[in-house]
């Protein structure tokens, strides 16, 4: 056992390895009480606080995050009431979508838009070879780079090469561009690119993960969605659209608007947390893909307030004046119901979206070790989460957003006098159980 410093607001846990089966009863620092007298990067563990308690295995990888995570805060200001330290490395945008979804129509349509930022983009158009016809744009804007990435896949093979060239855009090129868009293959599973831009220290340390855009094609979607796949296989229509902020439903004159809200439904069983829009040639407002802070703590609230992921078209009937209770339990279990019947075979992706939002205070210890523990277990099942706490004692409101085994968590601005301290959670993964989670969670309130 041990107690540490807490300077840190990124930890990653081990995943759970049958060898290391003693790390199932490790709790780790998940959450952590402020003192108005200390600063960000000072705030400490002491006894009535979060007692950390360390397995002598704790990842290598998880102390590195560490002191990346405090070097960052070291030239903040204390300002309890703005503890997320400013964030000024350079954003980076994820597209994907299925093979032929508008991926390209999209970054073609951002290309020549007029925003005034400078993109390096990054392509991966696996085994392409000549990409003057995909990249028209290009030519045209201020695009600072364009790097091709075309013998394997990003989330596969060339993983090493997208922290290679990340690295060297940053090394030759800082300051002369502001954003980068990644494009990845249509098969492309995000999960591990999204990772690298955590794993890595090279891309830390300068580049920040903004989001995950998805391309979603209106006629084939059902299609790929409902392809059953070998045993440990992924099916990347599911996973790709898991893991978006954003959701491009694209394609939208190839269909009626009947398939549409269907196909629309279906999505936010998957990931309620997304926002959503549907288009036609991937034309969006260039704030919607870009600039969007999917990962940032800063933005937690917006996400787990509109929870039911936003459809532009308002066909989503979330109940906004819900008792602070259960909220989305009826809701997606509904959403399931449906799944299984609209579908009269055994394959069951089984991932979908889990909301919680309860009143009251929580243990911290509780919660801690609640969190901790089903990262601990749940790492690999759980692809993302957000979350904003009430922890007894804190006048802050704890924030937090994950994704496998990466967490960041912090407090933000101090709860308001007349507001109810609102606890709010949403799960984005595979077998997650609503009860068990919704269980677990309230065991931890006082
Ligand atoms: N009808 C219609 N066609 C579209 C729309 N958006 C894109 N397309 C067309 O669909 C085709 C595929 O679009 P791309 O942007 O290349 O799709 P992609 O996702 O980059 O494709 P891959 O790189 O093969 O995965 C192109 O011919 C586009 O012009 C749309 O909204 N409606």
């Amino acid at each position: 056992m041990a107690t540490l410093d807490l300077a840190t607001t990124f930890i990653g846990l081990l995943k759970r390895r049958a060898s290391n089966s003693r790390l199932q009863t490790a709790a780790l620092p998940l959450l952590w009480r402020s003192n108005r007298a200390r600063s960000y990067c000072s705030v400490r563990a002491s006894p009535v606080d979060a007692r950390l308690v360390l397995s002598s295995s704790m990842p290598k990888r998880g102390l590195r995050r560490f002191s990346a995570a405090a070097a960052t805060a070291e030239s903040e200001t204390s300002d309890v009431t703005s503890r997320i330290p400013t964030d000024d490395r350079i954003p980076a945008t994820i597209i994907t979508g299925f093979l032929g979804s508008g991926k390209t129509t999209l970054l073609n349509h951002i290309l020549t838009a007029e925003h005034g930022k400078r993109i390096a983009v990054i392509e991966n158009e696996y085994g392409e070879v000549d990409i003057d016809g995909s990249l028209v744009a290009a030519k045209t804007t201020g695009v600072e780079d364009i790097i091709m990435l075309n013998n394997g896949c990003l989330c596969c093979t060339v993983r090493g090469d997208l922290v290679r060239m990340i690295g060297e855009l940053v090394e030759k090129k800082k300051g002369k561009f502001d954003h980068i868009v990644i494009e990845t293959t249509g098969l492309a599973n995000p999960s591990p690119i999204i990772q690298t831009f955590y794993a890595e220290d090279t891309i830390f340390n300068d580049v920040k993960l903004d989001g995950v855009v998805t391309l979603v094609d209106s006629k084939h979607a059902g299609f790929h969605l409902d392809e059953v796949k070998p045993k440990g296989v992924v099916n990347e229509a599911i996973e790709q659209i898991a893991y978006a902020d954003r959701i491009i439903v694209n394609k939208t004159d190839l269909v009626g608007e009947q398939e549409i809200s269907s196909l629309i439904r279906r999505i936010k069983t998957i990931n309620s947390m997304a926002h959503l829009k549907r288009t036609q040639f991937g034309k969006v407002d260039l704030d919607y893909v870009l600039g969007i802070g999917g990962f940032d703590l800063e933005r937690i609230e917006g996400v787990v307030n509109d929870e039911g992921s936003k459809d532009d078209h308002g066909s989503h009937d979330h109940d906004h004046n819900h008792d602070h209770h259960h909220h989305d339990h009826g809701h997606e279990h509904e959403h399931k119901h449906e799944h299984h019947h609209a579908h009269d075979h055994t394959h069951d992706p089984g991932v979908s979206s889990v909301s919680i939002v309860c009143e009251g205070n929580l243990d911290l210890e509780k919660a801690n070790m609640w969190l901790g523990t089903l990262l601990l277990e749940r790492s690999d099942d759980i692809y993302r989460m957000k979350g904003l706490l009430s922890v007894e004692g804190m006048q802050e409101r704890f924030v937090f957003q994950g994704v496998h085994d990466i967490f960041q968590g912090s407090p933000d601005r101090p709860w308001g006098s007349d507001e109810p301290r609102l606890n709010k959670i949403v799960f984005i993964g595979k077998n997650l159980d609503a009860e068990t989670l919704e269980k677990g969670f309230k065991a931890c309130l006082l």
